[in-house]
């Protein structure tokens, strides 16, 4: 569960998030739409504790990022605590980042076997099973630079599980694909949805994904979320006016 609580992020004199409310519900899959500049990632950099909020309180699992309890009262978090709360934190990117000297089962196993302090042969299974979930147990001794990009997504998606996160941040993971390669990335995170208790938020460009693979939309747009409905309803029936310009420029773009 992510919940974000009258949160206000500034960078100089800016402020990119102005009390932002909203909340992901344990095991749903959200996706955040909305113009380039208007604070997206920043949502993902306070989530991974790369930037502390300037207000307001962000919670993960029930427990906030910035605090943590001691002697029944909260206090500021400290490292030993961020570290615990990062682990429960997934994340894939758009340039997938994978190791490019380790083979594939290397970049699953790595983390597992260094944070979490698993075996080597434990790491492995699980890498295994996981590199089935995306499509890609005959990979396993590929090196990154052997694979397409949507292979070195897969990749990515299955090292982020491989550390059991509770929750999984994805950040414009199908903008560096070409068109085709998108529909493997789609029907992957559909699967992970459908067979995982895993909560996802997901920052994208790309209409057609969002729509297809949400259960929630939320449009969001100088530093606060406008609109957040089924993507059904966002996409086909929007009610804020910034909503129509957002989705005209994107569908007049493609
Ligand atoms: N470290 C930083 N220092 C100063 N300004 C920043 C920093 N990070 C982000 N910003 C500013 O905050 C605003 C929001 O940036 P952010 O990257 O979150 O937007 P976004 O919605 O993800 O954009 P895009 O869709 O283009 O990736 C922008 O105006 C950006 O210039």
């Amino acid at each position: 569960m992510i919940r974000f609580d009258r949160v206000v992020k500034k960078f100089g004199g800016t402020t990119v998030l102005r009390e932002l409310d909203f909340a992901v519900a344990p095991g749903e899959f959200v996706s955040l739409i909305g113009p380039s500049g208007s604070g997206k990632t920043t949502i993902l950099r306070l989530l991974m504790t790369l930037e502390k909020v300037d207000g307001g309180t962000i919670e993960v699992g029930g427990q906030p990022l910035s605090h943590m309890p001691r002697r029944g009262k909260l206090v500021p978090a400290d490292e030993k605590y961020l570290r615990g709360m990062r682990r429960r934190i997934g994340m894939v990117f758009q340039q997938f980042n994978l190791f490019p000297n380790m083979r594939v089962r290397q970049n699953i196993t790595e983390a597992p076997v260094r944070v979490l302090g698993l075996s080597t042969a434990d790491a492995e299974a699980r890498a295994i099973e996981l590199l089935e979930l995306v499509g890609l147990a005959d990979k396993a001794d590929a090196h990154p630079a052997q694979l397409s990009g949507g292979q070195q997504q897969r990749v990515a998606i299955a090292r982020a599980l491989a550390m059991r996160p509770e929750v999984l941040l994805l950040d414009e993971i199908t903008s560096a694909l070409d068109p085709e390669l998108v529909a493997e990335v789609l029907r992957v995170l559909r699967e992970i949805a459908a067979t995982t208790d895993i909560t996802i938020l997901c920052v994208t460009h790309e209409m057609q994904f969002a729509r297809e693979v949400s259960d929630r939309v939320m449009m969001f747009d100088r530093g606060q979320v406008l609109e957040d409905a089924p993507p059904d309803r966002l996409f086909t029936a929007p009610e804020h006016e910034r909503t129509k310009e957002f989705l005209r420029a994107v569908i007049d773009r493609a």
